[in-house]
């Protein structure tokens, strides 16, 4: 169907304009004071409107990234079109298939796991709020490719309580992979107020909404290594006490694992927290060391590697994504079914924490070492004192209790990962030129 718009009556050759006689013309006061009362209204509202969009959480990127709040897009939703949408994207198309509504999934890790959840037959909702904490346009990227293969990314947040109601009415999903969060250990200092509008309140509002569903969908979602913050006993297990965060991000995935048990406690949900170690790889987020190291370097710019006091090594266990995929399916396939209904519990439910890592830390030196032999560029190495802003010195993963109960078995190395990146990132910004600063 043809767009109607205001330029449509407008003539391509103005001078020839020639005024109708209007219909109108002979209409009564009474029907001229209507007109008017219609006309200030549209304007009245119009001028709401542009409140609203001009409101801080939609200002565009000031150039004070400490001053700004992230920008969100408006969006729609609702409709019979959208609704079927919804449900057939959402269609399990195998016998045993689970449908799984993923929140962050034109995200790094929601992307992948959207798109292998789909390949193997699983009916598969994205969620996402393509907010501009890095380049949106990577994000959309992504959209395109789960949209390729049959997954519906709704464009909304996770703090709009009246669309993820509105999504378990129409789909009464099995599982939730709640992947969005605000990520990120160093830019906790810049916005903090995001990671509580994403990392609590978004949390709390979406196990609200999971609580009173019926059936209870049960739920896998991201924790992170950085619980672990100033914990000295290596490798991390599970067991370790969890109660020194470096970062505001680090507390607020932490109070997650406390709202987790809350209302696996209280409401019966089955709960599995994931705590990702440095996860990389295709499709990966600009933000991350790895990322933004291979753009500077590709650009000849210096780029700033931490060491901890006494020039001791700053290492991460870094793990690739397919590893990490796994590890989240396999968590989907071993959660029990919730125990509650209409927000009562009936019996205890499971609730479940693990440690996605790669079991072997790799000095950020060495990473830099790989990057320069895949790209051919030597790196302008700056070496720098760890800044005090959460970064911690180390991690190092214990996994054996993912081994034993998701069968977690990561099998790539950070050589194989990183090529596989580089590859990856050669391609998609042409060999580095399209890259953004
Ligand atoms: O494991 C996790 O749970 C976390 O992993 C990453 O956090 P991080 O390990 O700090 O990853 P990067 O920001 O990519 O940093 C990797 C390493 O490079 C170092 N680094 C970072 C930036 C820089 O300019 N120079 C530098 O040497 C960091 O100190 C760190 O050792 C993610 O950003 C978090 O969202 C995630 O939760």
């Amino acid at each position: 169907m043809k767009q109607m718009s205001h330029l449509d009556d407008i003539p391509s050759t103005p001078g020839k304009f020639k005024m109708d006689k209007s219909p109108y013309f002979h209409r009564t006061r009474w029907q001229s004071s209507v007109a008017k009362l219609a006309f200030w209204s549209l304007v009245f509202v119009g001028l709401i409107f542009i409140f609203f969009y001009r409101s801080p959480s939609s200002n565009p990127v000031s150039s004070d990234p400490s001053r700004r709040s992230l920008r969100t897009y408006a969006y729609t939703w609702g409709g019979p079109a959208w609704e079927k949408r919804v449900r057939s994207s959402a269609r399990v198309r195998t016998r045993h298939g689970i449908s799984v509504l993923v929140t962050g999934a034109a995200g790094f890790v929601g992307t992948h796991v959207s798109a292998a959840l789909k390949r193997r037959g699983d009916g598969v909702l994205g969620l996402d709020n393509f907010n501009d904490y890095y380049d949106p346009s990577l994000k959309r990227a992504r959209q395109a490719l789960l949209e390729r293969s049959g997954v519906f990314v709704v464009q909304g947040d996770i703090n709009d309580a009246a669309l993820l109601k509105k999504l378990f009415e129409v789909v009464p999903f099995t599982h939730v992979m709640h992947l969005a969060a605000q990520a990120g250990v160093r830019y906790a200092m810049e916005n903090p107020s995001s990671y509580v509008h994403s990392n609590i309140a978004g949390f709390v509002n979406l196990l609200e909404v999971c609580k009173s569903a019926n059936p209870q969908p049960a739920i896998v979602w991201a924790s992170s290594s950085s619980v672990y913050g100033l914990n000295t006993k290596v490798p991390f297990s599970e067991k370790d006490a969890t109660d020194q965060p470096a970062s505001l991000y680090a507390a607020t995935k932490k109070a997650g694992e406390e709202i987790a048990h809350t209302y696996n406690h209280i409401y019966g949900l089955s709960l599995t927290g994931l705590r990702f170690f440095t996860v990389y790889g295709p499709w990966g987020r600009p933000d991350m060391a790895y990322f933004f190291f291979t753009r500077d370097i590709l650009k000849g710019k210096p780029i700033s590697i931490f060491e901890g006091a006494n020039h001791g090594t700053v290492a991460r266990d870094f793990t690739y994504i397919d590893d990490i995929v796994k590890g989240c399916l396999g968590a989907l396939d071993t959660a029990e079914k919730s125990t509650g209904s209409g927000g009562k519990k009936r019996r205890p439910a499971q609730l479940r924490v693990f440690n996605l890592g790669n079991t072997s830390p790799v000095p950020v030196t060495d990473l830099v070492t790989i990057l320069e032999r895949l790209l051919k560029v030597k790196a302008k190495r700056n070496i720098m004192k760890l800044p005090r802003n959460g970064d911690v010195q180390f991690t190092h993963a214990n996994i054996s209790s993912a081994q034993r109960e998701l069968g977690y078995k990561p099998t790539t190395d950070l050589q194989s990962g990183l090529k596989k990146f580089a590859r990856w990132y050669l391609g998609y910004y042409n060999g580095g030129k399209k890259a953004t600063s």
